[in-house]
């Protein structure tokens, strides 16, 4: 019975489409927005290789994000392709508040008005969200808004009042960010805030468990996020955001935290000098990698898209090069949520994935992950699990396999396989929805969702997959398992021949 149960869940998800894979294994997360939220341009992303959305909830309400998700789950089913919805917490971030007039310009040299008091209605006084503001700042303090493309000089601070001449001008739009750079306030705010609590109730009560915290400084925060859960009873999953300088002198207490992390390009780009962004998003997926931590680079990647048709060679080459970094996942920001081209976006970086990743192997690794745990210091630390991994990797070159068998409970075992970037795909079987959803993020992994018990798994999800029409009979596949008795987790790994 639990063998006709699994069939049955599996070739329903198989029927509505015979079972075919994407042409390319990095995963792709869309920000979605005014662009992007209605059902028919959902599908046509969702078509197009949308792994992931992505409600960033610094931005719209609670019931604008509640129609958005019903939205993305219709689009999934319309289009039979499973989407993992990840809710991106606001996080101590100063903002903007919400501008009369859209966007405003600012023109280089004019003077503007900054203030907490409510600004309502009146064109020449910014609004900002964040009452120490005015202490935070003095004569000479520079302030970035929107990721540092606008910049502005504090001439004098009067009370609520922040007046302040423009340097760099251009257009403003409503609750972009802030960065200030001098001043002598400090912001001494805790990367959870309560409104990310709220955010957290608002995305539980909605069935979601994968949550983004933005500036995170160290492991307790992470902790935080999970003990507000927890009062929930609900466990979640975090992905760590990685855009200020204290995360990175964390780096290797925050990657043993967290579930995954993001490489925020965006304020990380005014929070450390901007040249230093190439160097730390290589040192991050490295470390990444080496834990098997699913990451995601993010931010500009596909910018100039917002508003063409076409990307710039550089935004291109820059996408390319994450992926051949080792980067699981790709993100983009306003390209899909507010862009002319959301649908074609998703299509160009499918696109440019493909490409690089056909050609990895010829141009070689990014990070030489294999001859970390081969010898040096991978080697000490060296686990059961890494061992069956690096035996899985050498299996697939050795005899030309296309599709590795991973069952699996928390999802480490198609992780752990996933990091060194094989040409094969991992089609990972979960009882877990909720690892199932996670693994979304993890480069060459396809995640499916069964029900039956661990000892019927190999039978029924080899004839699966021969339904499926993926693999040719005689081909040879590997499989994963368990076989300690006690013990949690993979040891063993079996090369079939698929008759
Ligand atoms: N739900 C939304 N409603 C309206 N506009 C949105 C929405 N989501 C994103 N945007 C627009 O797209 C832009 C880019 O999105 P992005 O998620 O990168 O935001 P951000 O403001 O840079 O903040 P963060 O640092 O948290 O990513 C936003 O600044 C905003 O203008
Ligand atoms: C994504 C994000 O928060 C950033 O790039 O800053
Ligand atoms: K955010
Ligand atoms: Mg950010």
């Amino acid at each position: 019975m639990m063998v006709e149960e699994v069939l049955h869940r599996i070739s329903e998800q198989a029927k509505r489409k015979r079972m075919s894979l994407p042409d390319h294994k990095t995963k792709i997360v869309c920000t979605i927005g005014p662009a992007s939220r209605s059902r028919e341009v959902l599908v046509r992303m969702i078509q197009a290789g949308m792994d992931v959305a992505r409600l960033n909830l610094s931005h719209g309400s609670f019931d604008e994000h509640r129609e958005t998700i019903r939205n993305i789950r219709a689009a999934a089913d319309d289009a039979g392709l499973p989407v993992t919805i990840l809710i991106d917490l606001p996080g101590p971030k100063i903002r903007i508040g919400d501008l009369a007039i859209e966007p405003l310009e600012l023109h280089k040299g004019e003077v503007v008005t900054l203030t907490t008091a409510p600004a309502a209605g009146d064109p020449t006084r910014i609004p900002v969200e964040f009452e120490q503001f005015p202490q935070l700042v003095s004569e000479g303090s520079i302030i970035y808004l929107s990721d540092g493309f606008l910049q502005l000089r504090v001439n004098e601070v009067a009370g609520s009042d922040v007046r302040a001449t423009v340097i760099v001008g251009g257009p403003l739009l409503s609750r972009k960010g802030m960065s200030i750079v001098g001043g002598g306030g400090v912001l001494a705010v805790s990367a959870l805030t309560d409104r990310d609590r709220e955010c957290i109730d608002f995305g539980l009560g909605e069935g979601l468990d994968t949550f983004s915290i933005s500036f995170i400084e160290r492991p307790e925060d992470i902790l935080r996020a999970r003990e507000h859960a927890a009062r929930s009873g609900k466990t979640i999953k975090v992905i760590s955001k990685i855009e200020r300088q204290e995360a990175l002198a964390n780096i290797d207490g925050i990657l043993r935290e967290t579930d995954g992390v993001m490489i925020a390009r965006g304020d990380l780009g005014v929070q450390i000098p901007i040249e230093e962004v190439p160097a730390v998003q290589k040192r991050i997926i490295q470390k990444a990698n080496i834990l098997g931590r699913p990451v995601i680079t993010a931010t500009q990647m596909l910018m100039s898209m917002t508003d063409n048709i076409r990307p710039t060679r550089a935004e291109v080459t820059d996408v390319a090069n994450a992926i051949l970094d080792g980067t699981d996942a790709v993100m983009l920001s306003e390209e899909t949520s507010i862009g002319k081209y959301p649908v074609e976006t998703v299509a160009m970086m499918a696109k440019i994935a493909r490409s690089t990743e056909e050609k990895r192997s010829s141009i070689g690794p990014g990070c030489n992950l294999l001859g970390y745990f081969r010898q040096g210091k991978g080697r000490e630390k060296i686990t059961v699990n890494d061992v069956v991994s690096l035996n899985v990797i050498e299996a697939l070159d050795a005899l030309n396999i296309r599709f590795v068998l991973t069952p699996t409970r928390s999802g480490i075992t198609p992780r752990n396989i996933s990091r060194f970037k094989p040409e094969a795909w991992v089609l990972a079987f979960t009882r877990n929805p909720s690892t199932a959803k996670f693994l979304a993020f993890s480069y060459g992994v396809r995640p499916f969702l069964i029900r039956s018990e661990k000892e019927y798994w190999h039978g029924a999800i080899l004839d699966a997959i021969r339904d499926w029409g993926l693999i040719e009979p005689g081909e040879r596949v590997v499989l994963t398992e368990g076989v300690s008795p006690g013990r949690e987790g993979t040891d063993s790994l079996i090369i079939l021949t698929v008759d």
